[in-house]
């Protein structure tokens, strides 16, 4: 992670070859979205060391043939990574520097702000098109950036939006021709609140997402037993199961 001397975090997620959510990378973005906080930091802006993708959303391997313990543990820790970065009281940003799908995505949409390279990158949450099912929180944080109306056919649908078609809906704010460019058009959202006093702010941006926030809060146990149910079932374990091995064949070509 990388503090600047305007006093803002821009934290680089660094997984090779595609920043895929696995338990470790949401562990150690819990613990940086804990530094930023305590060290009082201005803001943070999310990014990737990739040159072409942000992040491929969770980690399929953490799901298939899971071992049953470490993935409650997993999904945990995804909860945890959610509430800290959707609810954080700081200012959040994401200068989205490639592919943004599923998890990916919804990092993306938990942030106050996006800015996203233009070219042939996609972002969205195309969980049904993997025969899974987007939960309540990732569909929320969609349903809070873009019209419900675009949400819920982008939702049934599995669609993943090109970068003119993301600008068009809203679901990034700008776009930028390089990451150094995206980084600075965040920090320019950033330095928006300068003069706003953060209690206020923090506050007000608490109180408008509190609802969503208590849906999960209130509801974890239930959203832990309903995933555990759901990537147990054979029918999904076959479905990623072929989506692994469509992957494989498709890095091989
Ligand atoms: C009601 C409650 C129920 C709850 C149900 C569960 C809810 C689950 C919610 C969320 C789901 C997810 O986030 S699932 C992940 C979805 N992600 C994707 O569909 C993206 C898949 N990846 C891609 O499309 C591409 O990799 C890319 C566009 C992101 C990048 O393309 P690129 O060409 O640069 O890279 P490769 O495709 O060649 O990939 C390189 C390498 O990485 C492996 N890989 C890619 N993505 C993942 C992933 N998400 N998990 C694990 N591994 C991944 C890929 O297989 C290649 O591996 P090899 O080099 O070994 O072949």
């Amino acid at each position: 992670m990388a503090v600047d001397n305007d006093g803002i975090a821009v934290v680089t997620l660094q997984r090779p070859p595609v920043n895929s959510l696995n338990l470790d990378l949401l562990q150690a973005m819990n613990n940086t979205f804990d530094d930023v906080a305590k060290n009082k930091s201005k803001g943070m802006i999310l990014t990737s060391a990739s040159p072409t993708v942000f992040s491929a959303g969770l980690d399929i391997m953490e799901m298939y043939k899971p071992d049953p313990k470490r993935v409650e543990t997993f999904w945990v820790t995804l909860q945890d990574m959610w509430l800290k970065l959707f609810g954080a009281s700081f200012p959040t940003a994401a200068a989205i520097n490639g592919h943004a799908p599923a998890g990916g995505c919804l990092i993306a949409t938990s942030c106050e702000y996006r800015v996203m390279l233009s070219g042939k990158f996609t972002i969205g949450l195309n969980e049904t098109a993997l025969g899974i099912v987007a939960p309540t929180w990732f569909q929320d944080s969609l349903r809070h950036t873009i019209p419900t109306r675009q949400a819920e056919i982008a939702l049934t649908t599995g669609k993943m939006f090109t970068v003119d078609e993301a600008l068009k809906v809203g679901l990034i704010d700008e776009t930028a021709a390089d990451k150094a460019e995206a980084i600075e058009k965040c920090k320019k959202f950033i330095k928006r609140f300068d003069k706003i006093p953060s209690l206020a702010r923090g506050m007000t941006k608490q109180i408008f997402r509190q609802e969503v926030l208590k849906k999960l809060l209130t509801n974890r146990q239930a959203d832990t037993k309903q995933f555990l149910d759901l990537v147990n079932q054979p029918k999904v374990q076959q479905s990623l199961e072929l989506y692994l091995a469509m992957l494989k064949q498709k890095s091989q070509k």
